[in-house]
């Protein structure tokens, strides 16, 4: 399905230039707010030196400065970042996830909780008093079925390259053809296969995404979600409202009600406020995705540029002035104000990398690379068995052999096949009709490997480089800075 989009107004995170009306559906009109990219672009010389004296500075603020908290719940850890209207950074930190086990399985919720509480009590006591807001990024399609009374966990979550196979008929025969929800990732497919399992009781539950339900902790207001994350459960951002075929569907009561991104959801709960310091007029605000967030951090604000991030997984959004969606290749539109962000979300990625290589082993092999050679290896770096974009294929083999002799050998050909991988979704993206790539910006924690930038520019045939700003908290904060001046 291919849509444009419309809308004649600004948006607040992107100076986006007005594109034409809507062949498809009437468009409404957006709330949205230009920030001017100058005043941030003009500070980053100041993040940089900022950055340069301490992570976590208890600093002297300017009398009357108010902050804002973003934070982002990665796959493999979380990280905040407190920043200021120009955008400068006042501090920052991450955690990693500890591992609790119940019955032999991670119990995610539980670090989940505790690793928000933690990024909280590691934001300076005296910066506190001065944030105005707090917003969230999850893993997208992570999905936690609670209790719609007390908010509790009915059951493990879905996390977000978990796959329910046995839903998608279903999905598929109540959903248009291709439809997003159509791929056994789905946040619906996850729903679906919850739904269908005998053991769960059904009256009283409710659908959460990841950061739907870590804002909860901090406002208290049960089932609100964003329009990035209710993607994949079949809501639709264009028309703003679940499609038909869903709310017809008995499981349409779980469903959370939907806000757009760095909106304000409600005031932080007084007993957390009063608990970490914060002031009364602290407000939560809705989320996004971490590959979106990513994204905003980067502030690439026109069409054709895109974003890739090399976390644990690989995910890439381009901006594009037309909607694509294509659950048999794992494309999909996310909205971002007036404009669409096309792309998808591969398995490959940095979390290959750290199962055969350390941090340190990577950083020192890759010194031995040459980025102008082509690696004759050929390989498709999976963690598991299953892949999402560009080929949505539940039942792909890893394949990372022959493995040769040479360690910087064999880095250099998962890097290049990891860059091969995301030139083939680039250019599934322009055969599907989405804005052409013209530049990337790079995100995550791969965006460090100077090494890879090159190797990746010489695969793509484009303009590679590392964004100003590469941590997804920081696309979160400007949610919460969103939200808070609105
Ligand atoms: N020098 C490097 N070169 C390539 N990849 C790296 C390098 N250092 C770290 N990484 C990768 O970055 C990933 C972590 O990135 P991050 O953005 O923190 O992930 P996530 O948010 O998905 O948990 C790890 O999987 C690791 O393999
Ligand atoms: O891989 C992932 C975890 O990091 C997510 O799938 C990623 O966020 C991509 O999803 P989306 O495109 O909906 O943001």
């Amino acid at each position: 399905m291919v849509a444009s989009f419309c809308n004649p107004t600004c948006s607040l995170l992107l100076h986006l230039p007005i594109s034409k009306y809507s062949e498809h559906y009437t468009a409404k009109k957006l709330n949205s707010r230009s920030l001017d990219y100058n005043v941030l672009e003009k500070s980053e010389a100041r993040i940089t030196s900022l950055r340069a004296s301490k992570v976590n500075m208890d600093v002297d603020l300017p009398v009357g400065e108010r902050l804002y908290v973003g934070m982002d719940f990665g796959t493999s850890g979380a990280r905040y970042a407190l920043i200021n209207k120009e955008g400068t950074i006042r501090a920052e930190g991450k955690r990693e996830y500890p591992l609790y086990m119940s019955d032999e399985t991670v119990d995610w919720v539980k670090s989940w909780r505790t690793t928000l509480f933690g990024l909280l009590e590691d934001i300076p006591v005296s910066l506190r008093p001065a944030v105005s807001s707090i917003s969230i990024d999850g893993t997208s399609a992570t999905t936690i079925i609670v209790d719609s009374n007390t908010g509790e966990p009915l059951c493990n979550p879905f996390l977000y390259n978990q796959s329910c196979p046995e839903a998608l008929p279903i999905v598929k025969a109540i959903a248009p053809p291709n439809h997003t929800v159509c791929s056994g990732s789905s946040t619906l497919c996850k729903l679906v296969s919850w739904w269908s399992s005998l053991s769960t009781p059904k009256s009283s539950a409710a659908l959460l995404h990841q950061a739907d339900w870590l804002l909860w902790l901090l406002h208290g207001k049960l089932g609100v979600s964003d329009y990035n994350n209710a993607l994949k459960v079949g809501y639709d951002p264009e028309i703003e409202t679940y499609p038909p075929w869903l709310l017809s569907q008995p499981y349409s009561s779980v469903l959370p009600l939907v806000q757009a991104p760095g909106s304000v959801i409600g005031s932080m709960t007084e007993d957390i406020r009063t608990r970490f310091g914060f002031p009364k007029d602290c407000v939560i605000c809705t989320g996004t995705t971490d590959s979106i967030a990513a994204f905003l951090a980067a502030r690439a604000n026109q069409p054709g540029k895109a974003v890739t991030s090399l976390g644990s997984t690989l995910a890439i959004k381009l901006l594009s002035t037309r909607r694509v969606e294509d659950a048999r290749f794992g494309v999909y539109s996310h909205r971002l104000d007036d404009k669409w962000l096309v792309g998808g979300a591969s398995n490959t990625g940095g979390a290959v990398l750290r199962q055969i290589f350390t941090d340190d082993q990577l950083e020192k092999l890759s010194e031995e690379i040459n980025p102008a050679e082509a690696s004759p290896l050929d390989y498709y770096p999976l963690q598991d068995i299953g892949e999402r974009f560009p080929v949505a294929d539940p039942k792909m083999q890893p394949r990372l052999h022959p493995r040769p002799k040479s360690d910087a050998e064999y880095l250099h050909g998962i890097l290049e096949s990891i860059a091969r991988i995301e030139a083939k979704g680039y250019s599934l993206l322009k055969e599907l009709g989405a804005t052409p790539v013209d530049e990337v910006f790079t995100a995550g924690g791969g965006s460090k490997n100077e090494k890879w930038i090159k190797i990746r520019e010489r695969v793509l045939g484009l303009p590679v480089r590392k964004a100003l700003q590469t941590e997804a908290a920081y696309g979160a904060a400007l949610l919460a800075m969103k939200g808070a001046v609105q």
